[in-house]
């Protein structure tokens, strides 16, 4: 039971745990009128521990504002997110940023490596951010992160010696070196071949199995989403369904329907 006497907090119910809950959550951008966007309506979505979640939708249909309010990077205009027991939207920047780094690793679209750092420094700075070295267990883990990765020869490079695709999983090392118990992917697949992406899908499946790691991956790909365990679909801020055991082509099917809707 919740003990921590958070009034927003809810009671755990059920067996596995949810690692995260989102309620009612919308995001507006702009002032209401003209100029405003609802990218989110009312997303209710609870992920449990060591479940991998793909989340589709056609382009503007709300996926990355949904990840980024679930990581504590935006805050919701209305709904709660809590991570664990947390409610994170009305936390402080300070918890926020704590909660972040300690929690959540987050791949982000355009990767946001640090320019100036080598590709290894910039997967070891959340050990750094965190103020605390890794242990010889935690190194061992992002050693064979970067193994896993082909990233053995290119360690000493700084992002801007690299190709985009080294670049992205760099920061998929960055994300899962400290075993962070919610993974958040934004296309971590969008820049890579099928044999590097197909790698990137296995380690993210092995966190959720063998760490119990919980992974939401916003992707376009359905054969990237048959990995996952279930996959949500977004349409205009939306969840619109909610499927498990879907074969990429019946992912494709339904997002070739979806996009029609939008046209
Ligand atoms: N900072 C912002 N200011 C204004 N509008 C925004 C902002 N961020 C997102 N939007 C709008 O919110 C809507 C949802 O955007 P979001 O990036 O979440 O969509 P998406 O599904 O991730 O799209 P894509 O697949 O193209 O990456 C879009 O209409 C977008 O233009």
């Amino acid at each position: 039971m919740v003990s921590n006497g958070n009034p927003h907090a809810l009671p755990e119910t059920g067996a596995v745990p949810a690692a995260a809950r989102i309620r009612g959550l919308a995001r507006r951008y702009g002032r209401p009128g003209a100029a405003e966007v609802m990218a989110l309506r009312g997303v209710d979505l609870d992920v449990t521990r060591g479940e991998f979640t793909a989340v589709m939708g056609p382009s503007g249909s709300g996926k990355s504002t949904l990840l980024h309010c679930l990581a504590g990077l935006d805050r919701p205009t209305a709904g709660e997110v809590y991570v664990g027991d947390r409610e994170i939207s009305r936390l402080g920047d300070g918890d926020l940023t704590t909660l972040r780094r300690r929690e959540i690793g987050f791949v982000f679209q355009a990767f946001n490596l640090i320019p100036t750092l080598s590709a290894y420094d910039n997967i070891l700075l959340p050990f750094r951010l965190d103020g605390r070295r890794p242990t010889a267990e935690e190194l061992a883990h992002v050693t064979s992160l970067v193994e896993r990765l082909g990233l053995g020869q290119r360690l000493d490079h700084r992002p801007h010696e690299l190709s985009g695709g080294q670049q992205q999983r760099v920061a998929i090392a960055r994300a899962l070196g400290t075993r962070p118990r919610i993974v958040i992917a934004d296309e971590p697949t969008g820049n890579l071949d099928r044999r590097s992406g197909t790698e990137v899908l296995r380690l993210l499946r092995d966190a959720a199995a063998t760490a119990g790691q919980t992974i939401v991956m916003v992707t376009h790909d359905p054969l990237a989403a048959e990995v996952a365990d279930r996959t949500v679909f977004l349409e205009d801020g939306r969840i619109t369904r909610v499927a498990r055991g879907l074969s990429a082509r019946e992912i494709s099917e339904v997002m070739l329907e979806a996009e029609g809707a939008v046209q």
